[in-house]
């Protein structure tokens, strides 16, 4: 711009109420009155003190009557972040969770994952998962999708499509003995893990990008991991996977990859993790393998309801914490039987709570920190807390509009409450009906307008 007297951001929108998130040290921080404008390329322009709205909108270029008023209950959250989702097992969820997870594979999963070779079926459920997720709040999610390279790439473009921030992974197993098919070579493997990669980010869509995705040691050979490993270092990818998430699945990698001195020095030594790592589960790993996390910069994710509803196990997650190992939460559809952050947030507490009766000694996480977990902590896990996980200037604007009165909505206020009782009752007790808007990259992607299916 020519005179730099002028501001060079242009301001899309301007909202005045309260904001709540985390920061690196409040795990609750409340702006009361604030005010949060958000630029042409959905990015926060700047964050205020409601008194200052004049200064704010000479200095910015804003009308000071087209900023939008929050209701009383009403605040701004940032959008949370799914580390760990399989978009792919969206069909069954709710159902069955009658197995340990070696079995759960054979029996249910790898059967219903081989059918995505059908756009079609593939199309009905990423479209199911990808809304259900978006009005739940799930601005961020990290999805396994399947073997299958075009509909892995289906799966991108409704995430594009509905405006959700995503990494997508095309599925990479070359070892699997249990439903005929549902495997690859690892030569096929690699060709379609470039091609997928390639193909994705060919359609530059701006919140959709590729995640490189072994999906865990026991279906995969070491070749193979090697050239994933390989893959995601030459061109700078993010890595997902799992590990020891149950007590079997820890002796087969054992006996499978004898060489190894754990299960993380198995994909450590393929070079698999790394700061854009994250793994699901970690259940059974040694205070050794947490620290190797830390030295690599790898993250976890927690995903507590898979873990109670396969019998799997139940992550410390004061000590993952203690390790100072990067942590986000995830749902784990479709072992997790809920697609809902909020719902991860209450199976986390759950879980620390459950730790605590058969230890009294043990440091029960508090509502505050699992809120961080849900959102700035999973960006973080996910390497992407430079565009999301907080209100911060620069930032892209990922945020769920709530409304703890909404009517229909299953809380009752019986009192004026502060805004840090909201939010726990939100957290605890709401649902999507409290959710009335959701933003990302400053678009208002809930309710839905397009695509109108
Ligand atoms: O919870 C899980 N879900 C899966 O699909 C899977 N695959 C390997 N390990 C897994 N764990
Ligand atoms: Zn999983």
């Amino acid at each position: 711009m020519a005179n730099s007297d002028r501001p060079t951001t242009v301001i899309a929108d301007v909202y005045r109420g309260t904001f709540i998130h985390s920061t690196q040290t409040t795990a609750v921080q409340i702006l009361e009155d604030a005010l949060l404008g958000v630029d042409t390329q959905g990015k926060i322009a700047f964050i205020g003190k409601g008194k200052e709205l004049d200064k704010l909108s000479q200095t910015f270029g804003f009308s000071p009557s087209a900023v939008t008023q929050l209701k009383q209950y009403e605040f701004f959250m940032p959008g949370m972040v799914d580390t760990h989702i399989h978009a792919s097992q969206y069909s069954y969820a709710g159902t069955a969770l009658d197995m340990p997870l070696l079995q759960w594979l054979n029996t249910y999963t790898f059967p219903v994952e081989s059918r995505f070779k059908d756009l079609e079926f593939a199309k009905g459920v990423y479209t199911h998962v990808v809304k259900r997720t978006l009005r739940n709040g799930t601005t961020t999610a990290c999805y396994f999708a399947t073997i299958h390279t075009d509909a892995s790439l289906l799966l991108g473009q409704i995430a594009n499509d509905f405006g959700q921030r995503a990494l997508v992974g095309k599925v990479c197993m070359d070892r699997n003995n249990s439903v005929k098919h549902y495997k690859e070579t690892s030569q096929e493997s690699q060709e379609e893990t470039c091609r997928f990669i390639a193909e994705l980010l060919n359609k530059k869509y701006p919140l959709v990008k590729p995640v490189v995705t072994p999906r865990f040691a026991p279906s995969c050979t070491g070749a193979l991991l090697g050239q994933l490993g390989a893959i995601a270092k030459n061109n700078h990818l993010h890595i997902q996977s799992h590990i020891s998430e149950n007590t079997e699945e820890v002796k087969l990698v054992k006996e499978l990859f004898p060489e190894s001195e754990s299960y993380t020095d198995v994909y450590h030594k393929y070079n698999l993790l790394t700061d854009k790592t994250v793994m699901a589960h970690g259940c059974y790993l040694s205070d050794k393998e947490l620290d190797l996390f830390r030295e690599t910069g790898a993250s976890l994710s927690h995903c507590p309801n898979s873990n109670i509803s396969l019998c799997s196990g139940m992550l410390n997650i004061r000590n993952v914490l203690n390790h100072k190992v990067k942590l986000g939460l995830g749902t784990d559809v479709a072992g997790g039987y809920s697609a809902s952050m909020l719902d991860a947030v209450r199976r986390a507490l759950d879980t620390s709570k459950v730790l605590t009766i058969q230890d009294p000694d043990h440091d029960t996480l508090t509502f505050e920190e699992v809120f961080r977990l849900a959102t700035l902590g999973g960006s973080q896990a996910l390497s992407l807390d430079d565009q999301t996980g907080n209100f911060e200037v620069g930032k892209d604007f990922d945020a769920l509009r709530v409304d703890v009165a909404a009517p229909g909505a299953p809380i009752d206020l019986i009192q004026n409450e502060d805004p840090k009782i909201l939010l726990e009752k939100f957290l605890n007790l709401g649902d999507d009906r409290n959710i009335v808007e959701v933003f990302v990259a400053g678009r208002n992607v809930v309710p839905f307008t397009e695509p109108t299916d």
